[in-house]
């Protein structure tokens, strides 16, 4: 196997993007390496941009980053729903109707073109847990993914890192997304979309590693007193966890984190579901990983892709985003509760997101068997 390094030039962030191209003969994307795509605008929302970091900062933004971290994770589900939550969650269901129960018209909408399937790990994949060490999928679940990755390429695209959330999805037909995007590799199984000899490998923040590293230790050392906070270091970026930590103390602990960042400009701050995400200020999110990954299909610029990405949290907006903009399939969220989203449909939990997959796979080997008896 060899390396090859690409540089590629960011102009808005003045930072270098290496892609090491992997030559093996075991993937299935496409030989020619593509360049970062560039997505038009910032790389967050409006809203999540008051949020930033990388400056000075004050009580107002922690203010705002506990409040906008709980808006993101309703704390608990009532038991009985009041009859105004309910009417709220029909109403938001008329924009983002179920993709179950509108699974028909999803598939026709399909017909003819290449679906690419994106699933986001946490919340999507995973039911959510108090540790994230223990946030395992079931087997069933794994079955499911497996299957559907017979038939499309498939990709998980996570905030944590690669390596980890691939030994909790254990499959090596996958395309895997970690750090938010950041470091991405192809299969290493590769199968029917195999087009070239060559596997690829896309870290367009290593240059971040040592100041990831050290920012992780500095958290580990400020947080160490806070009890519940546990900081995740995903490699490219870091987590915060605040599901364990009492709600009086989320105010105080944001602080902390924020005392620490002030001494990196070039580190931004996101948050998540209980969690405050820092990573490198690049522009590369999950939106950009899918448009890289859609490319190195060779799906750039054709109207025959539709891409489905399946995910639960603000981060996945991105992508939800980037296939709005395209035009091309459509994103998936997973919730609840009603939530500002740019996806079309929605899934309730995991649950019902294993069971959309196999719907899918069904529908999939029924058109092949009814293409093979029309044939004959
Ligand atoms: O992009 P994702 O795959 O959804 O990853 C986002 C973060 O997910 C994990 O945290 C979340 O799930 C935990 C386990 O259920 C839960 O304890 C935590 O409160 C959630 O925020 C993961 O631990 C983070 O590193 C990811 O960034």
């Amino acid at each position: 196997m060899t390396n090859q390094n690409v540089v590629v030039s960011d102009p808005k962030s003045a930072i270098g993007m290496a892609i090491a191209v992997s030559v093996s003969n075991s993937s299935f994307f496409s030989p020619a390496v593509p360049k970062p795509p560039t997505v038009p605008g910032g790389y967050i929302t409006i809203s999540l941009k008051k949020l930033e970091t990388g400056g000075a900062g004050g009580a107002g933004r922690v203010g705002a980053w506990v409040d906008s971290m709980r808006a993101s994770s309703p704390t608990r589900i009532k038991s009985t729903p009041s009859l105004s939550d309910t009417e709220a969650l029909s109403a938001w269901m008329l924009h983002h109707p179920s993709a179950l129960r509108t699974f028909e018209q999803i598939t026709n909408a399909s017909k003819g073109k290449q679906i690419v399937m994106f699933l986001d790990y946490d919340g999507t994949l995973s039911p959510i847990v108090e540790d994230p060490d223990q946030a395992f999928m079931s087997k069933e679940m794994r079955a499911a993914v497996k299957d559907v990755a017979r038939y499309f390429p498939t990709a998980i695209v996570s905030g944590r890192c690669r390596d980890k959330v691939y030994r909790f999805v254990k499959l090596s037909e996958l395309y895997y997304a970690g750090s938010h995007g950041m470091d991405i590799k192809g299969p290493a199984k590769g199968r029917k979309y195999k087009k070239g000899n060559q596997s690829l490998l896309c870290q367009p923040a290593s240059e971040f590693l040592p100041m990831i590293d050290e920012v992780y230790k500095a958290l580990l050392e400020k947080t160490k007193s806070t009890p519940g906070a546990k900081v995740e270091n995903n490699k490219f970026c870091l987590s915060v966890h605040f599901r364990c930590v009492d709600e009086q103390r989320w105010t105080a602990l944001a602080e902390q984190v924020r005392l620490v960042l002030n001494q990196y400009p070039k580190l931004r701050l996101t948050q998540g579901r209980k969690v405050l995400e820092i990573r490198p200020t690049i522009k590369w999110d999950k939106g950009n990983a899918l448009e890289f990954l859609l490319e190195s299909l060779g799906y750039a610029n054709s109207n025959d892709v539709f891409p489905i990405y399946i995910g639960d949290d603000r981060t996945d907006e991105d992508a939800f985003k980037v296939l709005r903009n395209r035009g091309q399939g459509f994103g998936i969220i997973v919730s609840k509760f009603p939530r500002e989203t740019s996806a079309s449909y929605s899934l309730q939990e995991p649950t019902e997101v294993m069971n959309f997959l196999r719907l899918l796979v069904e529908w999939k080997r029924r058109s092949l068997q009814d293409n093979i008896l029309t044939r004959h």
